[in-house]
């Protein structure tokens, strides 16, 4: 007896693993916090639009024919509506019509004093700034995340580091081998699932990585007076001089005022904005900072010191800097992105709101492969603990995954061998070296596809080893069964390199390779099929993918479609989420009914997404003891409002070809469902080469989609319509009227076209399948299914 689980041999982790276990670490821990940093960045990019957007008159009033106030006209105002207050600073903006700031001395124990505005004509006070208070919270959270400053800005640092860290990691573990950029750079939108997670989380992150490059390096300045140290030293900047202290409230005199601003308004004439810092007691210095028209951006800032008298005492200008201090003054507009103007203030805008998203997308892929760890580790110790009696050389199963699907189903391939009496060794291909083949007369290998095409990660060394290998395998036989999806442009691709590689060292392949397209469960059962052939006994495979959560849809409306057929009653019954929820043509419900002991229902959805709402057309069953459960709770026990536990169910075996290729779709009584989904989502894209063969009881009573099927006629999307009888007079069923129209039927599948199947598998989709294998070839019929173009979903 073998064991059932050959022991796996213990190796050090790739590079590439000890990067992802880093950056999912420091991405859950880190990234959180990240994510509020970002957020409030994102509300603090356009403050100064939205403050004064909510506070009209505050900072512009209508431009008058009369001269604006002198400053120390203003300055007297200031004071006379706040007696007792010294008044620190005063800014003034060269715009006609825009307010004067007056900035209070802070009471003591304060960082900023109150600032208000003053009317420039007629220097009234103007309303106080409404929102101040919550940018002011916002700013604080931004840049110390509420701490006190000295450990909030080390904290900012230590995080700017994370940053770092996270965008290069991300980066080095996404850089692809083949280098295709287009498909790096753009995103694939008909990605679902974990895939559409990880497109979006990757390749977000990768535009907005030299945004954060920028980010993080700029905020190591701030946070660590080292970094600051060693830039100002190399740019040559005298550190700051200690501001004197700031003494309380004085009511002097500013008899200089008047000469200190008319010197400064003829020495600067370019002047656009200008604060303007009054002397405190005993000095009799005016302190200017401003901003010339020209200014190359908000932080180039000219100084001018003035004596009271009006002499200039000192006149440091931007421009006259040497170019190391003009670098160091552009640190803050590059982290803001002001530096390119609006375009660079929106892509920080962007950039900083897309961390929460990272944050958000990063959790939900981790809590993902949380979950499929889990069920995994339940998996093995179940396989562990089913011993069988097996004999013989073992066969080697193998598996090489990312996302843990592929192991999944190598675990049942096994198990299946090892119920059928076969000895396995189920391996991961990390674990593998391509020597241990030489010692396996047949080997399986189920192998997933990742990055681009890729290896997944821990198979990379495997498939490197293999690639330099030289001696042959002639002894070893083999299968491989290809996870992939077909959205991505190289289907499969690990799964053929794989296959193709094996082939060349002489291995002889047991049966043709598989591919399974986002775990499509026809081409995994034609996997176990084939295993059967291999001694496996009929093993069930876990469901595909994971399953979606489980949530509340409300009932929003339910319509009898065949009042006085002969055949049971037959309901569209539209509900709608409670979530967003998105879904494709094609795709399932899967609803579970409450109270009753019955494993879930599964319905085929007749609506699309912009529909609004999931609509499925329910045949009530009736037995001999009353209705059926599920279907009589939908179709008459249920009140129109209450509420559905349901999830969706993705069924890519049952999608459409994505492209416009000519479609057929062929069905019966309520297999229209699946059918008019698929209708509508072609006419909703313009796609028009649609031919539907649709059968019921009679005309009369069971023409349910009528009107709409008249409407898709009338718009051009349905140039082919046959829809059959089997209760009228010359009856007659889909099959029927298939042989009857074989010639376009030929013509349509030279076209390309791609047959879909919905509706009962007694009676209709076995008599289809054999007048379909009777018009085409049974050959061809199968060429077509290998080719996703004879897609099934019947029951
Ligand atoms: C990031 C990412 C990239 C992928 N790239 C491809 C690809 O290039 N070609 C392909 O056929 N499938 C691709 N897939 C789909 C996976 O191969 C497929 O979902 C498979 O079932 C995953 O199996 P695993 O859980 O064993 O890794 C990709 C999936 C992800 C998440």
């Amino acid at each position: 007896m073998a064991a059932p689980n050959s022991p796996r041999r213990w190796r050090l982790p790739t590079m590439r693993e000890v990067w992802f276990q880093l950056h999912w670490f420091v991405g859950i821990t880190a990234g959180t916090l990240l994510a509020v940093i970002g957020l409030t960045g994102a509300i603090l990019a356009f403050e100064d639009e939205i403050v004064e957007a909510i506070n009209p008159g505050v900072f512009a009033v209508p431009v008058e024919q009369r001269s604006r106030l002198e400053p120390e006209q203003i300055l007297r105002a200031a004071r006379q509506a706040h007696p007792g207050e010294r008044v620190a600073s005063l800014t003034f903006e060269a715009q006609p019509g825009s307010t004067v700031g007056v900035r209070f001395a802070p009471p003591p124990g304060e960082r900023r004093g109150l600032e208000i505005h003053v009317h420039p004509y007629s220097g009234d006070m103007l309303p106080a700034v409404r929102g101040a208070a919550f940018f002011q919270f916002v700013d604080s959270t931004h840049r110390w995340l509420l701490l006190p400053r000295a450990p909030g800005r080390i904290v900012l640092g230590i995080l700017a580091l994370c940053l770092v860290g996270l965008a290069l990691s991300g980066l080095y573990l996404r850089w692809p081998r083949k280098k295709d950029w287009r498909s790096w750079l753009t995103f694939n939108t008909s990605l679902r699932g974990r895939s559409f997670l990880w497109a979006l989380h990757a390749i977000a992150g990768t535009w907005a990585l030299v945004a954060y490059l920028v980010v993080a390096g700029t905020g190591l300045y701030w946070s660590f007076d080292i970094v600051r140290g060693t830039l100002q030293d190399w740019a040559g900047t005298p550190s700051a001089q200690p501001r004197e202290a700031r003494s309380a409230a004085t009511t002097r005199g500013e008899g200089g005022l008047a000469p200190a601003w008319n010197t400064f308004v003829s020495t600067a004439p370019d002047w656009s904005s200008a604060t303007i810092r009054l002397p405190e007691r005993g000095s009799g210095a005016y302190q200017l900072t401003w901003l010339a028209q020209d200014a190359p951006h908000d932080r180039a800032r000219n100084r001018m010191t003035l004596g009271d008298d009006g002499a200039v005492r000192q006149d440091e200008r931007h421009a006259d800097k040497d170019a190391g201090q003009r670098a160091l003054t552009t640190i803050r507009p590059l982290q803001t992105g002001t530096y390119f103007g609006l375009p660079g203030r929106i892509v920080m805008m962007l950039a900083s709101l897309a961390l929460p998203g990272f944050a958000i997308t990063g959790w939900m892929l981790y809590l993902g492969r949380r979950r499929q760890k889990r069920a995994l580790a339940r998996e093995r110790s179940l396989a562990a603990q089913a011993g069988t009696d097996t004999s013989g050389a073992p066969v080697l199963v193998a598996f090489a995954t990312q996302g843990g699907q592929a192991e999944r189903i190598a675990l049942h391939s096994a198990g299946a061998l090892r119920a059928g009496g076969r000895a396995v060794d189920l391996r991961a291909v990390s674990a593998l070296a391509p020597g241990d083949l030489a010692g396996y007369g047949q080997a399986l290998f189920v192998a997933s596809t990742f990055g681009e095409g890729e290896a997944p990660d821990s198979a990379r060394r495997f498939s490197r080893e293999l690639e330099a290998w030289q001696s042959m395998f002639d002894g070893c036989r083999f299968a491989v069964l290809a996870l992939g999806d077909r959205n991505y442009a190289r289907f499969c691709g690990y799964g053929h390199a794989l296959d193709r590689r094996l082939q060349a060292l002489g291995s002889k392949p047991l049966f043709p390779l598989i591919e399974v397209d986002q775990g499509d469960e026809t081409a995994l059962g034609r996997w176990m099929h084939a295993l059967g052939g291999l001694g496996a006994s009929a093993g069930e495979l876990p469901p595909a993918g994971e399953a979606a959560p489980l949530y509340d849809w409300v009932l929003h409306s339910r319509r009898l479609l065949n009042p006085g057929s002969q055949g049971a009653p037959l309901y569209e019954i539209a509900l709608r989420p409670g979530l967003e929820a998105s879904w494709q043509a094609g795709d399932l419900l899967e609803i579970v009914v409450p109270a009753a002991p019955t494993a879930p229902r599964r319905y085929s959805i007749a609506s699309v997404q912009e529909d609004g709402a999931v609509e499925l057309l329910v045949r009530q069953q009736r037995h001999e003891h009353g209705l059926g459960l599920a279907s009589g709770w939908l179709t008459e026990h249920l009140a129109v409002g209450g509420s559905v536990r349901a999830r969706l169910v993705a069924n890519p075996g049952f999608h459409a070809p994505g492209d416009d290729r000519p479609c057929i779709y062929i069905g019966n009584g309520s297999g229209m469902a699946g059918l008019r989904g698929h209708l509508r989502s072609r006419a909703g894209m313009g796609r028009g080469r649609n031919w539907l063969l649709f059968g019921e009881r009679q005309r009369a009573f069971d023409s349910v989609c009528d009107a709409e099927l008249a409407v898709l006629r009338a718009e051009g999307m349905l140039p082919e319509l046959d829809l059959v009888f089997s209760r009228d007079p010359g009856p007659e069923y889909v099959q029927d009227r298939l042989h009857a129209r074989a010639d376009v039927l030929r013509r349509w599948i030279d076209d390309g076209a791609t047959i879909h199947v919905c509706g009962s598998l007694q009676g209709m989709a076995g008599a289809v399948d054999e007048a379909l294998a009777a018009i085409l070839g049974r050959a061809e019929l199968e060429r077509l299914m290998d080719a996703g173009r004879y897609r099934r979903d019947v029951y």
